[in-house]
């Protein structure tokens, strides 16, 4: 077919033009008549605008019913041609593709070209449906899973009136499933056949997310053989992705990899089969595992906020901040040993500049690097001869980040140059300080001042850490005990200090974990999510 053709738009002779990659329409009028001008200003549709196919969601043709009463005049329009009559109107098709809108958020916008010429719109629409279906990348049959009680309960109407009928219009069927319980998708997916689906989607907050990836990742694994119970197995990675619609209460996970927490963003994300590899770390104790994380592990001051707000559901997503003025009042530090494996062979540090964006070559090297690792067949367990270092010491918080944990309250993140899929996790060390230092290094986390270049904080990046607490866990006194005494004095050593001889818990990505004692280990790019990370400002649809 031509590669380029005479259309209308808005009343206006374009020429539309479809190569190997890019679909384009370009207004045939002189630039600066008033009509072309008004072309500008119509709704959206500029004299020339192009659009990448792998953006183009849908084709669609609709014929328009009258008669054309004056055939054959189409073929002689100039390109002075300023206006047409209904009746040269037979065909039309729509376009319908991403738009970019304010930062990082995408829509859905047409622009429907009409043509006298059944045979004309006929080949454009099979010419740009044929590019269409050679992005293999796009999902065509998806297993969707609803938490009907996610942050504001929205979650199946957000599914209906937003993200369903992109998909129908991506021509993507789907197999829906509403939760009725908590860990109604992690069972589900541990146990159905996923060889028919392209892809997961999980309609809700980060909560629900964890529950697919544990029952995707425990599924893969199951099938490879692999023992998950040993902190040292090589884990296999899961090949399906994972869309996330956002529709819980913080949405980290959806923040951290689009930007934006945005139903209509993450759909269209899904639709054009966008894939970005993610890092997964796995959180054992005593050879029993106990918990994926893909954000954040917090011992200390995060593991006491999460346990505090737990008991006071009932104020919803306000607990956090109240149970974080009550846990900072309490201002605990916690003594134990850090043992660390350092990553020496990826690029960056957690203190650099680079920011893990779309794209991230950091991320794109770790993974070149995996694949060399792979090839060779070189299973790396913990090797005696690696270099571990020891911290020890009376901390307010250990964190573990594995990406920068970014969200609307943290604009950078507790760990800003963490990566999504570098292999590598930011171990943040915040040693026992007076409570303004604490809090002079909690507020750089809201703000862009460097939160590690204080004295009390240290950060490392690394692949593998073991956390053993002082004191033994089977001594463990409730931790709720603690709140009882917000300005208590725990350590009998120095009974002035404030140091607990109980242990916190671990916040694994909004969960609580029981036990104090933890071996985490990460598992380079072992997920994969229909994003493409955080797009630069400058990435706009010309
Ligand atoms: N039908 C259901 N009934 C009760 N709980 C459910 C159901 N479906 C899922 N859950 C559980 O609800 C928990 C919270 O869900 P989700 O993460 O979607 O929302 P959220 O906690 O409000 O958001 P966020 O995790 O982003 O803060 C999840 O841990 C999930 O296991």
């Amino acid at each position: 077919m031509a590669a380029a053709a005479r259309v209308l738009l808005n009343g206006q002779v374009f020429e539309i033009s479809l190569n190997e990659s890019v679909f384009s329409w370009k207004s045939l009028r002189l630039r600066n008549s008033p009509s072309a001008a008004a072309a500008r200003g119509g709704r959206g549709e500029g004299e020339n605008q192009s659009v990448p196919v792998s953006e183009i969601i849908a084709v669609c043709k609709t014929e328009v019913a009258g008669t054309c009463k004056e055939s054959g005049r189409w073929q002689k329009m100039t390109s002075t041609t300023t206006s047409f009559t209904p009746e040269q109107i037979l065909h039309d098709f729509t376009v319908y593709y991403v738009q970019r809108s304010k930062e990082h958020h995408w829509c859905c916008a047409e622009v429907t070209f009409y043509c006298s010429d059944q045979l004309l719109c006929n080949q454009w629409v099979q010419a740009l449906q044929r590019r269409l279906d050679l992005q293999g990348v796009r999902p065509k049959n998806l297993l969707v899973f609803i938490n009907p009680f996610g942050g504001k309960q929205l979650g199946k109407h957000i599914y209906d009136k937003k993200v369903a009928p992109l998909f129908q219009l991506a021509s993507i069927t789907t197999e829906v499933i509403v939760t009725e319980h908590a860990n109604h998708a992690r069972d589900h997916l541990a146990e159905v056949d996923l060889r028919i689906y392209d892809g997961i989607v999980c309609v809700g907050g980060d909560g629900m997310f964890s529950e697919v990836i544990h029952g995707l990742i425990c599924q893969t694994q199951k099938i490879a053989g692999i023992d998950q119970n040993d902190p040292n197995s090589k884990l296999v990675a899961c090949s399906l992705r994972i869309g996330i619609i956002p529709a819980g209460s913080t949405d980290c996970i959806c923040y951290a990899t689009v930007g934006v927490n945005d139903p209509v963003t993450s759909a269209l994300h899904i639709i054009v089969g966008d894939s970005q590899p993610m890092d997964v770390s796995s959180v054992h104790h005593n050879n029993t595992f106990l918990k994926y994380s893909v954000s954040l592990l917090g011992y200390g001051f995060y593991g006491d906020v999460l346990k505090d707000s737990e008991n006071n559901r009932w104020m919803g997503p306000s607990r956090y901040d109240f149970s974080g003025f009550k846990t900072f009042l309490s201002h605990q530090c916690y003594e134990g040993t850090v043992l660390y494996l350092p990553a020496t062979e990826t690029l960056g540090n957690p203190r650099d500049e680079s920011r893990c964006t779309a794209g991230c070559y950091v991320c794109q090297y770790s993974g070149k690097l995996l694949d060399l690792s792979n090839n060779k067949q070189e299973l790396k367990h913990v090797a005696e001869e690696e270099d571990w270092k020891v911290v020890k010491g009376k901390f307010l918080a250990i964190n573990a980040a594995n990406m920068s944990c970014a969200c609307s309250k943290s604009p950078m993140g507790l760990s800003p140059a963490a990566h999504l899929a570098d292999g590598t996790i930011d171990l943040i060390l915040v040693r026992k300080c007076s409570r303004f230092n604490f809090l002079r290094h909690l507020i750089r986390h809201t703000n862009k001042d460097d939160q590690f270049d204080l004295a009390f904080v240290e950060v490392y990046r690394v692949k593998q850490f073991i956390f053993t607490p002082k004191y033994s866990e089977e001594d463990n006194i409730d931790i709720r005990d603690i709140g009882k005494n917000l300005f208590g004095q725990f350590c009998s050593d120095h009974p002035a200090c404030g140091c607990s001889q109980v242990n916190s818990n671990w916040n694994c990505d909004g969960e609580i974990i029981e036990h104090a004692a933890v071996e985490v280990r990460v598992h380079c790019q072992l997920i994969k999510l229909f994003v493409r990370g955080i797009e630069h400002s400058t990435q706009k649809t010309s």
